[in-house]
């Protein structure tokens, strides 16, 4: 039951954000309640001192009444607040519950539930609170009740999606096959495993339900006179707003300060759950012994890498491996085995719908598992894709293209990142760059684009080059030559490289080791001169060697 651990384990990352949000919900929230606490009798205090300007007593006026006006947004806001914390909870509690009991129930009855859900959902919340408390006439509880009605099918559709990717997991069957009580189910293996979205969703909800309150209130539906909540306020405040335009400020920037805190709080949460790339903190139990992550120097390490679908299907799993400096690691198998899914994860480029778990993720001393930034990734792993020919924009010259990331990243110059670039493509023998930086993409050969490829990658100087089948594309006297290139860029630069590729003929020429991938794990790991000579022992490393052409790339 890894994730239910790991979920606990989880610690949260801070942001700006999620800092900004809880400051000002926490403060604004903390402030109202004391001082509704101190000077709350004010709120309620008739007085000769009637529609009075803001003064050093004041400090918004006073109404007609000769009451406080800031005492009443302060006392008015404490109301707004409870009644939004409680609808927050009423509506949770029962659309959580809902949506994962859902996945418990019979496929029938969770078909039309999950059908109803969804019409339900269509509804907008808003409005659905509106024809409610009009329904249940006008009053607090009324209004709580409206508001946490129209915001059960939003979370119970949240909840029901997530419950149906863990239902499909491995520990759920084994618990559901083991006679667990369906409450256990869903209490120890369903909602743990969900707690950051729906931490997410709570702050949403408290966010929305709170300036639907105060609408409604605004509107007559909810609280009323003598009652008030900051929509009354800000009703009773509409009148004389010309005249008085003081009164709606207390109300307003109550309204304001609370829900955007609560917004970011949301915000910062979701930026917090990483969803490309976790940490998973239990995975260290099942790391080999003497391999302690963290503790390998090599410039590239993985350890316990797992990607999966969103519904939990998983597509690699339990993938480890380092690469030392100056190292070509190969990684080999079938279409479909994995292999770009692997490097993907290193480059943090999933496609959407996919996460990646590990303990641990690393390359040229950035974690990346942390949240490097885009500039520390380009820097860091540099990527060579498999079709040279969908690489670059056919519209734009090479030069443009190739001094692109010198320019973004490095900060350099036009004329210096074109002569950084110039050197490059010699390096990678291209005779005449200054021609090819000229030409646009389709004028150049599918050799000559993979090589610029090549340069373009180099000029980060990255610790990790991932190369995805880069020869595939070309045939095969000039994919010797690309071959060859790498091998010369390995030797000159220290650059750790995992070579992709479906072709063990390719990988034991060019390769110091190979990990052969099946099914999105890795079945053998072996040195290139084992290879070489034959002594495999996975019976699919021995049918990937006995089904491919070799190719002379030794120079
Ligand atoms: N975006 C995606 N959504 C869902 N499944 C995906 C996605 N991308 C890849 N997969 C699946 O993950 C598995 C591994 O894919 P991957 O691309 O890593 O294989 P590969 O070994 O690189 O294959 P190839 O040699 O054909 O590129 C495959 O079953 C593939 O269908």
């Amino acid at each position: 039951m890894p994730d239910a651990g790991s979920a606990k384990a989880r610690r949260l990352r801070w942001n700006p954000a999620l800092i900004a949000g809880v400051v000002l919900l926490g403060g604004t929230g903390l402030t109202v309640l004391i001082a509704s606490l101190v000077i709350g009798d004010g709120a309620a205090r008739l007085s000769a001192d009637i529609a009075q300007p803001a003064s050093g007593e004041h400090w918004l006026g006073t109404d007609y009444f000769g009451r406080d006006q800031l005492a009443r947004a302060l006392v008015g806001a404490e109301a707004s607040l409870i009644m939004a914390l409680a609808a927050t909870v009423i509506s949770m509690s029962i659309g959580v519950l809902a949506g994962a009991a859902v996945w418990t129930a019979p496929r029938r009855v969770r078909e039309l539930a999950l059908r109803f859900v969804e019409i339900t959902v269509s509804y907008p919340e808003l409005l659905v609170a509106v024809v409610l408390a009009a329904i249940l006439g006008a009053g607090r509880w009324q209004l709580v009740v409206a508001v946490a009605v129209a915001n059960i099918p939003a979370t119970a559709r949240l909840t029901a999606n997530l419950s149906g990717a863990l239902y499909q997991r491995d520990f759920v069957t084994t618990a559901r096959l083991s006679g667990v009580p369906r409450r256990a189910v869903i209490g120890r293996h369903l909602l743990p495993n969900m707690a950051e979205p729906l931490l997410i969703q709570v702050a949403a909800a408290f966010s929305t339900g709170l300036v639907a309150m105060s609408a409604l209130s605004f509107v007559g539906l909810g609280v009323q006179t003598p009652d008030f909540d900051l929509g009354r306020l800000l009703a009773d405040a509409l009148p004389s707003i010309y005249s008085r335009p003081l009164e709606v400020v207390g109300p307003t920037l109550l309204i304001l300060l609370l829900s955007v805190g609560a917004m970011l709080i949301g915000d910062g949460l979701a930026a917090a759950v990483d969803p490309r790339v976790r940490r998973r903190t239990t995975a260290r139990a099942e790391t080999p012994a003497g391999s302690a992550p963290g503790a390998s120097t090599a410039p590239v390490v993985v350890r316990d890498l797992a990607v999966a679908r969103a519904d939990g299907t998983p597509l690699v799993r339990g993938v480890s491996f380092e690469i030392g400096r100056g190292e070509i690691v190969g990684l080999v198998g079938e279409s479909g085995s994995g292999k770009s899914l692997t490097a993907l994860s290193l480059a943090r480029l999933l496609p959407e719908g996919l996460t990646a778990t590990a303990s641990e993720l690393r390359a040229g001393g950035i974690d990346l598992l942390g949240r490097p930034t885009r500039r520390e990734l380009a820097d860091t792993v540099a990527m060579v894709y498999q079709d040279p020919g969908t690489t670059f924009n056919p519209a734009l010259r090479m030069g443009t293209q190739l001094t692109e990331v010198l320019r973004v990243h490095r900060g350099l110059s036009k004329s210096a990142a074109r002569s950084v670039i110039t050197d490059l493509l010699a390096k990678v023998h291209i005779t005449d760059p200054e021609r090819v930086l000229r030409a646009h993409p389709y004028e150049l050969s599918g050799g000559m684009r993979q090589r610029a490829m090549i340069a373009a990658a180099l000029a980060a100087e990255p610790a990790l080059l991932v190369a995805d089948e880069p020869t595939t594309a070309l045939d095969t006297t000039v994919a010797a030559g690309i071959l060859r290139e790498l091998g010369r860029i390995r030797d000159e630069t220290g650059t750790s490289i995992l070579f992709i590729s479906h072709d063990l003929g390719v990988v034991e020429e060019l390769c110091d080791r190979v990990l052969v991938m099946k099914d999105g794990e890795i079945v053998e790991e072996l040195t290139c001169e084992a290879l070489r000579a034959g002594a495999v022992t996975a019976p699919y490393t021995r049918m990937l060697l006995d089904s491919v052409p070799r190719l002379a790339v030794r120079s």
